[in-house]
């Protein structure tokens, strides 16, 4: 296996830093309103879901094993079709590496504190899920007919992530 040569520093999740690439999913910084007889605050359209017209939405889970860091990347990918949100069920916290381009000299890496969910908009180059707690991840991404994932193999070039 080729020695890793090349660690990217996770940086704090933050959704000005993170705009290009999608939504941060969180209550900070966002105005909510008393629903329900004020028993609960709505904190409200936190993140554009999107779907091509032959697909649909839909919610799933991974359950997802943690990732000991500096962790090994191995996959860059995106989905054209539709956007791609993750959100921790039970506070854990993962680390979200990005892309601007399909040039892994774009790579960017963010940490989310557990509080805090993402959404990809579409097309969006990502890896795949890299949870640093172990735990359930609701996961709302497209579903339906097509090709609508991509995938370059980052396997070989000693790639890494750290926090
Ligand atoms: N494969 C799958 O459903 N998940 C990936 O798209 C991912 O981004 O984790
Ligand atoms: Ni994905």
């Amino acid at each position: 296996m080729s020695p890793l040569v090349d660690a990217l520093r996770a940086e704090a999740l933050t959704a000005a830093a993170f705009a290009p690439y999608g939504q941060v999913i969180e209550c900070a910084g966002h105005a909510s309103y008393a629903i329900n007889a004020g028993s609960s605050q709505r904190f409200s359209d936190l993140a554009q879901l999107e779907s091509d017209a032959a697909g649909r939405l839909a919610l799933s889970i991974f359950r997802a094993a943690a990732q000991a860091l500096p962790c090994r990347l191995h996959t860059l990918e995106r989905h054209p079709l539709g956007s791609q949100a993750f959100v921790p069920l039970a506070g854990q916290r993962f680390v979200v590496v990005v892309a601007e381009t399909a040039d892994p000299g774009t790579l960017r890496a963010f940490v989310s504190d557990g509080r805090q969910g993402v959404n990809f908009r579409p097309a969006t180059w990502h890896h795949p899920l890299l949870a640093i707690d172990a735990g359930e991840f609701l996961v709302a991404d497209r579903i339906g007919p097509g090709d609508n994932c991509e995938v370059i193999d980052l396997a070989g070039r000693g790639l890494s992530v750290r926090c």
